[in-house]
């Protein structure tokens, strides 16, 4: 097949001649001189645009002179060319639609050559020189999207799409608050002292996501694939699975190795990690966030933690404004429940009332984020405060959870209980028992 259409490039600059208006609908799809294939072509839409930015009129008089002065007159056809354009189109009310045909062909050529240049280079291509291509190749599609794909009419909207709802955290009065628990198209950020809780917080709320059939992915800065999952999989234990030992320091709970293999058979394709070797940088983490959201139906994402993402830009801040937008960006976009870990910065530690601005980093990131939480720890107690600073869908805060801490169990729980008998449900008909 052809990557061009000589008729319509002629159509776009009869149009022109027949109704010199019409020359600004090019603006919709970004039509350029050089989106044409026809060298004249591109000769007489550029110098069209130059009269008609410079206010002359656009008639055949004007452009052959204008064309002439240039010296390029005889280069498009000389006149002659130029009144058979007239004839090609009867109306000028046709053009956008010539234009987008143009726009599109010179897209494909571009893509065309693109591929065929990197075909011949291929070999000496490592992976991220391949991604990058691909990005290019994306921005470059995004770029040429027309305006109209840039807006919806509001009526189209349905409020019964099938990703309408929420994943609930398993703490009940945490999903009273937010609105049925983490709404989808959301982006949540925990921030909080070091060693309040916030992983082991989150653990629970993905331990919960995968109980319900969410599927999850988690990319932890900090630890190993060994501590991450041992940690995962002792939250989620039941307590059969858990075995109380005994060494020189005395007594410690550790995961059977059954349990593990439950756990770890019971997360296969519902929990994914991010590679260790990969570089958490905006791009990287946005190829796999839609991958995930794609082919693998991953519906909630833990980003622990902000601090440790490598993101591009010149300074520390716009690094970090970078990666949150691309991560907001994300979520609305696939309807995706996104959390990411902050740390808090030095005003968290003077005695005064919690507020979104102690999020360690740049003053934008809370405006980004749906709900901010906060955890702290109650000195010599095993209890962790979650306080709700912001929350855009229900727009209920300053509402705090006071969660109690089982070490043994690696679970946090409220009064009744309830979330420390809780079975995740990785061995079918499991009964729970109470655990010593
Ligand atoms: N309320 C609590 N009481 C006692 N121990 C706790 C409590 N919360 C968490 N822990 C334990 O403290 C340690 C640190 O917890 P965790 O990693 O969840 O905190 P964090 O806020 O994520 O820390 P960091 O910011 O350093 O990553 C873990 O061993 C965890 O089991």
């Amino acid at each position: 097949m052809e990557l061009y259409n000589i008729e319509a490039e002629q159509s776009i600059l009869g149009a022109i001649l027949i109704e010199p208006q019409s020359i600004t609908e090019g603006s919709q799809v970004n039509l350029s001189a050089s989106d044409f294939y026809i060298e004249k072509h591109q000769i007489i839409y550029n110098c069209m645009k130059k009269l008609y930015s410079s206010n002359f009129e656009i008639d055949l008089v004007i452009l052959s002179s204008e064309l002439r002065n240039d010296n390029t007159l005889d280069a498009v056809g000389g006149v002659a060319y130029m009144s058979s354009l007239i004839t090609i189109v009867p109306t000028a009310s046709n053009i956008l639609y010539y234009m987008k045909i143009v726009k599109t062909l010179a897209m494909k050529r571009y893509i065309h050559n693109e591929l065929l240049q990197t075909g011949s280079n291929i070999q000496s291509m490592d992976t991220n020189d391949l991604i990058n291509f691909t990005d290019e190749l994306k921005s470059m599609l995004l770029e040429s999207s027309h305006v109209e794909d840039l807006f919806i009419d509001a009526s189209t909207i349905s409020l019964k799409t099938e990703n309408a709802g929420a994943i609930e955290t398993g703490f009940k009065n945490l999903d009273n608050v937010t609105g049925g628990g983490l709404n989808f198209g959301t982006l949540t950020i925990i921030t909080g002292e070091p060693g309040s809780g916030k992983s082991t917080f989150l653990n629970q709320i993905l331990a919960n996501a995968l109980s319900l059939g969410f599927n999850g992915f988690l990319y932890s800065g900090e630890l190993t694939y060994q501590m991450l999952m041992e940690w995962f999989c002792k939250t989620v234990a039941n307590p059969k699975h858990l075995i109380t030992c005994t060494n020189n320091f005395g007594k410690y709970v550790k995961l059977s190795d059954e349990g593990f293999e439950m756990i770890s058979n019971w997360t296969k394709d519902k929990l994914f990690i991010y590679s260790k070797e990969a570089k958490a940088d905006e791009t990287n983490l946005a190829n796999v966030i839609e991958y995930l959201a794609i082919k693998k139906n991953v519906k909630l994402f833990i980003l622990d933690n902000l601090m440790t993402l490598e993101c591009s830009g010149s300074d520390k801040y716009e690094k970090q404004i970078i990666a949150v937008k691309a991560l907001k960006n994300l979520a609305k976009k696939y309807n995706l429940a996104l959390i990411l870990v902050a740390h808090s910065n030095k005003s968290s530690l003077l005695n005064r009332e919690s507020h979104v601005f102690e999020i360690s980093g740049a003053s934008e990131i809370p405006n980004l984020a749906d709900y901010v939480f906060k955890t702290s720890r109650e000195d010599g107690e095993p209890l962790t405060h979650v306080l709700v600073l912001k929350n855009r869908i229900t727009g209920i805060i300053k509402k705090r959870a006071i969660l109690k801490f089982d070490s043994n169990r690696k679970r946090f729980f409220t009064k009744d209980d309830t979330e420390l008998n809780k079975d995740f449900g990785y061995e079918p008909q499991y009964e729970q028992g109470s655990f010593c």
